[in-house]
């Protein structure tokens, strides 16, 4: 079965989440995407358009989410909020690999601000290749990470 993506931006990043949400409709490793916003003009701001398409990831509704502002970090800051949620920015390649194989995260961040589209555009692609494998030595330490989120 293919990843379910919840996508959203603010208004700094809406022109890289047209393409990229182009891009996902068109991968044969995604069944749905889901657009939680904003639109043009509808000015919203990053952290609550970054809980409201994280939630939907803790709540079950999507696998994974790809969240664009202008430098991605308010949108990975504010998706962290969210109780069982991981989010970073990576502008790499090797970070986006990591991001999934180290961290388990299920939010990657991108800004438009910082880097180009054709890059962004590779990143995601990548991203969607990546896998955490719960066998590995990094299995511990995702562990370790959701220990302290739940207060022990
Ligand atoms: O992280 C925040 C984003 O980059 C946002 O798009 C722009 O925020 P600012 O207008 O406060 O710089």
């Amino acid at each position: 079965m293919g990843y379910r993506i919840v996508i959203a931006c603010d208004d700094a990043a809406i022109e890289y989440k047209e393409t990229l949400m182009r891009d996902l409709e068109g991968d044969p490793r995604v069944d749905k995407v889901i657009d939680a916003g904003v639109s043009k003009g509808e000015g919203i701001d990053y952290p609550h358009v970054a809980v409201r398409a994280a939630r939907m990831i803790s709540d079950g509704d999507a696998d994974r989410g790809l969240l664009l502002c202008g430098t991605g970090m308010g949108m990975a800051i504010s998706a962290n909020r969210v109780p069982g949620i991981r989010a970073s920015v990576a502008h790499d390649s090797f970070s986006v690999e990591r991001l999934i194989k180290s961290n388990n995260a299920q939010v990657l961040a991108l800004g438009q601000r910082v880097i180009g589209i054709e890059l962004a555009r590779r990143l995601v692609s990548e991203w969607l290749g990546h896998a955490f494998d719960p066998s590995s030595p990094s299995a511990r330490k995702v562990a370790a990470l959701e220990s302290y989120e739940s207060g022990a």
